[in-house]
């Protein structure tokens, strides 16, 4: 046996992990085999994941999400891993606003960080665009915005009910989040930052938004700035891929437009999200973009990708860096390879591409 193959375990990881509802159950199956498989061949760490049942059938059993100290085992943690909350069964509102929102909201994960771009050996639906014209990351304010939960319903007379949804923009938050855009746009190369509004029909929260933008601009003169209107900046995305680098958007936009972004770079089932907690008090969490897809669920065909993404970024937040970037180049070898689902045009189950990429982490760390 050569050196290498004396493993030093370096680290240990405690992660707290909530499958959730339909695919979330299969993509977060996927990323912890992988995960497994990694800290196996890389002897670098050492899991220790606890497994949360929460989720919205057990929910309808038992009536709560979380139970009351969730919150507070879910802090005991070094970090989150996460599937997707949502069921046909129980009203969207409700398993958001009892799971999902919760974490972030009360372990002030203030950022969602969503890169997005072209894997090698797929395609953008976009004719023109070829694998480096679209490479993104989206800082989405995460904490309040449109997602404040401010409102309420108010049958002001029979047969008419009002509702209001208040979205709430704080100086506190928008200078966090910028200043952690400028610090994002600032770490790659082009050094560029697009800020979305929508600050000419909205005359409050949205005017305060840009002006708390400009003034954190000044702190960054060396990072070139420009303003899109969301609705323009859909036509943009679609248009000038390449003219995009990092952009900061509000919860709501960021929320639309990344969503739109993982269609352009090939499918939604590709698309990792890390719920950061900047400061580190509390665990960040990490799961893919898209939702608990009710329509392909069960049928073992989810893209696992945008899932075993998310635990790179899981890994990469946890100071393992090396073992992050060898697990995205395993995950770009396996598209490469034409393993793929079908939402990538492939014919892979999302057992195949797991195994796939299993063993080419063994493959990697063999040599
Ligand atoms: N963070 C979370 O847990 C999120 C939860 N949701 C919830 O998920 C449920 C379903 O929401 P939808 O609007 O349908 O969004 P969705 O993201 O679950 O699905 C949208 C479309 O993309 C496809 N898709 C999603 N992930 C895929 C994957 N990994 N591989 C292949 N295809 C994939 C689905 O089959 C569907 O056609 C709702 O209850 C919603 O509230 C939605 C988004 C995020
Ligand atoms: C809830 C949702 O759609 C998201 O966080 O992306
Ligand atoms: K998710
Ligand atoms: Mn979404």
């Amino acid at each position: 046996m050569s050196p290498s193959h004396i493993h030093h375990v370096e680290s240990y990881f405690k992660v707290g992990v909530i499958a959730g509802d339909g695919i979330g159950t299969e993509i977060t199956e996927s990323a912890i085999q992988v995960l497994q498989k990694l800290a196996d061949v890389s002897g670098s760490f050492v899991w220790e994941f606890t497994h949360y049942d929460w989720s919205s059938d057990k929910y309808l059993e038992r009536g709560w999400y979380m139970p009351e100290d969730g919150l507070e085992q879910l802090k005991r943690h070094d970090a989150i891993y996460f599937g997707a909350v949502g069921s046909p069964k129980v009203p969207d509102h409700i398993s958001l606003w009892n799971l999902i929102l919760p974490i972030r909201k009360t372990l002030t994960q203030y950022i969602n960080l969503r890169p997005t771009r072209i894997l090698p050996g797929t395609s953008s639906p976009l004719k023109s665009c070829q694998i480096g014209d679209l490479d993104w990351v989206f800082v989405r304010e995460n904490s309040e915005g449109e997602y404040a939960g401010h409102g309420g319903i108010t049958e002001v007379a029979p047969g008419n009910a009002i509702g209001t949804e208040l979205a709430i923009f704080s100086q506190a938050a928008c200078e966090r989040v910028f200043r952690f855009a400028f610090d994002t746009a600032r770490s790659r190369p082009r050094k560029k930052l697009t800020m979305v509004t929508k600050s000419n029909a909205q005359r409050y929260g949205m005017v305060l938004w840009d002006k708390i933008f400009w003034e954190i601009a000044k702190e960054y003169p060396d990072v070139e700035t420009d303003k899109m209107l969301v609705d323009a900046m859909t036509v943009r995305m679609t248009l000038h891929p390449k003219s995009l680098d990092t952009i900061v958007a509000t919860n709501l936009h960021a929320d639309i437009l990344t969503d739109l972004a993982a269609a352009l770079s090939g499918s939604i089932g590709i698309a990792p999200s890390s719920n950061l907690d900047p400061t580190r008090r509390n665990p960040s969490m990490f799961e893919p973009i898209h939702g608990s897809a009710p329509d392909i669920a069960g049928k073992g065909v989810a893209n696992p990708i945008g899932a075993l993404w998310s635990a790179a970024e899981m890994l990469r937040w946890l100071g393992a860096g090396r073992e992050a970037d060898e697990l995205v180049k395993s995950i770009e070898t396996v598209t490469e390879a034409g393993v793929r689902t079908r939402d990538l045009g492939g014919v892979a189950t999302t057992k195949e591409v797991t195994d796939t990429v299993c063993k080419e982490l063994e493959n990697i760390y063999k040599n």
